[in-house]
């Protein structure tokens, strides 16, 4: 297969981390998890005692953390200055704060910057998740996937996470996830939106299994595209489930 680049967006909970991984490595491809990166810079600031509501604060700050972000989908790894961070990233105090983190233009630019490299590097190809990735980061994917889903599906999945650890009920997991859905889509820096040419797939009543058959097909589908010299997939919306493929 050639080496594609594959860029997979979507809101929280719709499956974007583990239909990435899933694809992956089901394809010999590497992986990136850009929610991970700026989970990782807010994770700093907050230990550091930068105040993340303080955008000239986070500004000044955000050259100082060095991230290294590991891409073997079977074992996704990321650490901050030096540090294993992939345990205190999850947490809902780096959750609560991450995307005023992420709104800072400086941030974007220093993170973006580290995505670019990392799949520039990625010689056999990358799937690449995130918010911004098909818009912004790598708008000249191969393949572009927005990823969607009902709130409550999300919120249902995001607190059966949750569950005995930091454990929520589901509608403050719901009213959070939509904070942060409306912070992430409202920011004047590159917002999370669904690129014109992205391939929207509906996860609200697909299963995990059927996401990744789904999206493994799409990426065969412009892998060969691509070898045979042909341009990005059209945008399409796939509902398959329902066995449509409409544009
Ligand atoms: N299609 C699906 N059906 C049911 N659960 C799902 C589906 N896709 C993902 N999940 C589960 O939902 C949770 C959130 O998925 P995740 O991949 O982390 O989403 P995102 O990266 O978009 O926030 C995980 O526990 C995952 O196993
Ligand atoms: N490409 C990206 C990826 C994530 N972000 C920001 C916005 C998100 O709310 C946070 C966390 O992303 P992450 O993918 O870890 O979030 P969830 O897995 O959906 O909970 O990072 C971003 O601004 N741009």
């Amino acid at each position: 297969m050639s080496a594609v680049i594959v860029a997979i967006d979507g809101p929280s909970g719709t499956g974007k981390s583990s239909t990435s991984k899933a694809v992956a490595a089901a394809l010999g491809l590497s992986y990136l998890d850009t929610g991970a990166q700026y989970r990782a810079i807010t994770w700093w600031m907050l230990t550091n005692g930068v105040p993340v509501d303080d955008a000239e604060a986070v500004a000044a700050a955000s050259g100082k953390p060095v991230i290294v972000s590991g891409t073997d989908p079977a074992a996704p790894a990321i650490s901050v200055d030096g540090a294993d961070a992939s345990g205190p990233i999850r947490t809902q105090e780096v959750t609560a704060a991450v995307s005023a983190v992420s709104a800072v233009p400086e941030v974007r630019t220093r993170i973006t910057g580290l995505q670019r490299s990392i799949a520039a590097e990625a010689a056999g190809g990358i799937v690449v998740e995130g918010r911004d990735i098909g818009t912004t980061v790598l708008p000249d994917a191969d393949l572009k996937v927005f990823l969607t889903a009902s709130p409550e599906a999300r919120a249902s999945r995001r607190s059966g996470e949750l569950k005995g650890k930091e454990a929520t009920d589901l509608s403050t997991t719901r009213e959070a996830l939509i904070k942060r859905d409306e912070a992430d889509s409202s920011r004047k820096a590159s917002p999370l939106k669904k690129a014109d040419d992205a391939v929207e797939v509906d996860t609200t009543e697909l299963t995990l299994d059927q996401v990744v058959e789904c999206v493994v097909t799409l990426v065969e589908k412009a892998a060969a595209e691509k070898s045979r010299g042909a341009g990005p997939a059209e945008a399409a919306t796939v509902n398959e489930k329902a066995g449509q493929i409409s544009k």
